[in-house]
C-alpha cells in the first residue's frame, strides 16, 4: 500500500470512528470517501460498521465508479461520490451520514429545500464569510436507483457551483471538502444548523 493511500485510509477510519460515535452513521449506513489520484477515489466498501472499519473495509474505484480491486463490493452510493469529484477537481472528501436530525428534518420540511441565515456558525462552511449570507441545501427525494437519483444531483450542482452540501429526503447529507478535515467541520457544522432548526420549529409551535 502506497503511503497515500495508507493515510487516506486512516483519515477515512478515523472519520467512521468519530461520526459513529456521534450517533451520525448508525447500524451499517453511511459511507465515506477520499479522492487518491485524479483518476481514483478511496471509497468505503458496502454494509460494513462504520465505526470499526479496517483498510481492508476500502478499496478504489475510477471516477464512473467501477471497482477498480477484485471482490470487494463498492457502496452502493459509490456514484454520489465520484459525480463529486468529476462535478470539483479541489474536492478531496465526500462525506455521507444518517443522523437523526437529518433524516428527521428532510421529512418534515415540505420543499424541495432548506435555507440557512443568520447563523453565526454558517461560516464553518468553505467559501461563506459572514452569517448574512445564505445557505441553501437542496432536498432530493430518496430513490433505491442510485444512477437515477444522481442524475437528478447533478442539474442542482451545474447551476449551483457554491453548493456545500444537500439532504436526501428520510435519508441523510452529503457533504464534501478540500481535505477530510474540512469535509468533517461541515458534517458537525450541518448537524449544529439541523438541531437549531428543529429546536425553533418546534418552539415556534408552543
Ligand atoms: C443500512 S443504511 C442503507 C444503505 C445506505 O443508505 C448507506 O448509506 C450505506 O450503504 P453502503 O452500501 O455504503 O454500506
Ligand atoms: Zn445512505
Amino acid at each position: 500500500m502506497t503511503a497515500i493511500r495508507e493515510n487516506l485510509a486512516q483519515s477515512i477510519i478515523e472519520a467512521g470512528q468519530f461520526l459513529y460515535g456521534r450517533g451520525w452513521s448508525p447500524a451499517t449506513s453511511s459511507n465515506y470517501s477520499a479522492r487518491l489520484t485524479s483518476a481514483e477515489v478511496l471509497l468505503t466498501v458496502s454494509g460494513k460498521h462504520k465505526g470499526q472499519l479496517v483498510a481492508d473495509d476500502l478499496l478504489a474505484v475510477d471516477m464512473n465508479g467501477i471497482s477498480l480491486e477484485n471482490g470487494k463490493k463498492p457502496s452502493a452510493e459509490t456514484m454520489l461520490h465520484t459525480q463529486l469529484y468529476r462535478w470539483k477537481p479541489e474536492i478531496g472528501a465526500v462525506l455521507h451520514t444518517h443522523s437523526v436530525n437529518a433524516t428527521v428534518l428532510s421529512r418534515i420540511c415540505r420543499s424541495d429545500s432548506l435555507v440557512f441565515a443568520d447563523y453565526e456558525l454558517q461560516k464553518a462552511f468553505s467559501g461563506i464569510a459572514t452569517h448574512e449570507s445564505e445557505v441553501l441545501v437542496p432536498i432530493f427525494e430518496n430513490d433505491q436507483d442510485i444512477d437515477r437519483l444522481a442524475s437528478r444531483v447533478q442539474p442542482w450542482l451545474d447551476a449551483h457551483p457554491d453548493c456545500v452540501g444537500y439532504l436526501i429526503r428520510g435519508h441523510g447529507l452529503y457533504t464534501w471538502g478540500q481535505r477530510m478535515s474540512d469535509a468533517l467541520r461541515q458534517i458537525e457544522a450541518f448537524e449544529f444548523l439541523f438541531e437549531c432548526e428543529l429546536t425553533m420549529r418546534m418552539l415556534q409551535r408552543t
